[in-house]
């Protein structure tokens, strides 16, 4: 399928076909190379979907890096030896080969020291000590592009983990997020996502092209922190619908919170960063991917637990049983926004996300998830 031009024109699309980019890419010297760092469900995923395209395209090398974060399997084997041996991360993707042109490491270092293209997708809480770990280890022309989902809060306020990678490794750091329910692009599944870019369109480009297949449309837009919110927030959107699912109030309840999750969204990124586009909350990683997680998403399911067990059984116990060591984002997102929120003064202008925190650390019951929409402010 072709992608398609927004109406009214502010989209920015599509398969990279920029002829000086590509004259410069195809001599050997100077073909990309890419590295994934992460290894979980989505990140595995993505090294496939990569490592199809390496393959295809002459402009960029064979080989794929994927960083193991090291574990010993119940077999007693490394999970690198496993995935290099099998093709397969039979931990965070079983069933699935992931490209023989994929290279599992566990050093870090070595992982990324000759590629000049950095693919972030880790669980976010572990971003900044992965890139305390590169400082001075990467290549100067870098570019990097983050599919995490999730910020941190820092003493000076928040912090976007593409910003996190910008500040920190001194590069440039687009992002990709979307409907991505990786289990489903795993199996070559029809889908959507967004890029995010700062300035560079050829940057955006280059990124679209090394992501795109047929059945994984790829747009690209001009709003790094709109994507990027957009891809963060509904995680916590996601957990009030597990709730709602949780305590059986139906589909009516549900879109009526994931409706006004949106608005939280919306409002939230633009009282951030103001330059946040309203056009990016209808791409990929906008309306499309909060329908997906609320509807088959991890957050959404042990919340869902959560709410079924009366909050009796924490998140971390349920997580850890459900998922098996994949790792849930909407809850430290939850605190992470609510720390905002009370920094600024702003909790009373975002009652769901407010009480999605104080239901996930037990302070309120599941069923204050509705109860919550008196507290609406009038603007809503
Ligand atoms: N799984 C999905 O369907 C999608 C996930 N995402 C986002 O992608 C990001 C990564 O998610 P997944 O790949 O699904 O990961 P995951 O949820 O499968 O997380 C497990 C990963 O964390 C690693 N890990 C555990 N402890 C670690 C440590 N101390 N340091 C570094 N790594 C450690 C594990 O080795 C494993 O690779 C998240 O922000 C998520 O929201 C985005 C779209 C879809
Ligand atoms: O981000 C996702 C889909 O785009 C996956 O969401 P979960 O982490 O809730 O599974």
């Amino acid at each position: 399928m072709a992608p398609a031009l927004e109406e009214g024109g502010e989209r920015e699309t599509s398969v990279a076909q920029n002829n000086s980019l590509n004259s410069v890419v195809n001599d050997a010297t100077h073909r990309s190379k890419v590295t994934v760092i992460g290894s979980g469900n989505w990140g595995s995923v993505a090294a496939k979907l990569i490592a199809s395209n390496t393959l295809r395209l002459s402009s960029f090398h064979d080989e794929v890096r994927m960083w193991v974060y090291e574990e010993t399997l119940l077999s007693g084997e490394k999970l690198t030896d496993v995935i290099n041996r099998t093709n397969e991360n039979v931990k965070y993707l079983p069933g699935i080969k992931l490209g023989k042109n994929v290279v599992a490491d566990p050093d870090l270092e070595s992982a990324v020291k000759d590629s000049n293209m950095l693919v972030f997708v880790t669980p976010h809480q572990f971003m900044e000590g992965i890139c305390k770990r590169l400082v001075g280890k990467i290549r100067e022309d870098a570019e990097a592009i983050s599919l995490v989902k999730g910020m941190e809060v820092k003493m000076e306020g928040p912090c976007m983990i593409s910003s996190l990678i910008s500040q920190q490794l001194g590069i440039n750091c687009s992002v990709l997020m979307g409907a991505n329910i990786a289990n489903e692009i795993a199996v070559e599944k029809f889908s959507e996502a967004t890029v995010g870019y700062r300035l560079n369109r050829e940057v955006a480009e280059r990124w679209v092209q090394l992501f795109y297949t047929h059945y994984f449309i790829v747009t690209a837009v001009q709003d790094v922190e709109g994507v990027e919110l957009c891809g963060t927030l509904k995680n916590v959107v996601a957990i009030a619908a597990g709730f709602v699912d949780g305590l059986e109030m139906g589909n009516n309840t549900k879109a009526a919170i994931m409706r006004l999750g949106l608005r939280e969204m919306k409002a939230f990124s633009k009282l951030l960063f103001p330059s946040v586009k309203d056009s990016t909350f209808f791409e990929s990683c906008g309306v499309a991917d909060l329908i997906t997680t609320c509807l088959g998403g991890r957050n959404r399911k042990v919340a869902e637990a959560y709410a079924r067990n009366g909050g009796k059984r924490s998140f971390d116990e349920l997580e850890a049983e459900m998922l098996q060591g994949q790792k849930l984002q909407g809850v430290s997102t939850a605190s992470e926004v609510y720390e905002v929120l009370s920094h600024r003064g702003w909790l009373e202008l975002f009652p769901l996300f407010s009480t999605v925190h104080e239901i996930s650390t037990g302070l309120l019951p599941p069923s204050a998830i509705v109860e919550y929409s008196e507290k609406l402010p009038r603007s809503f």
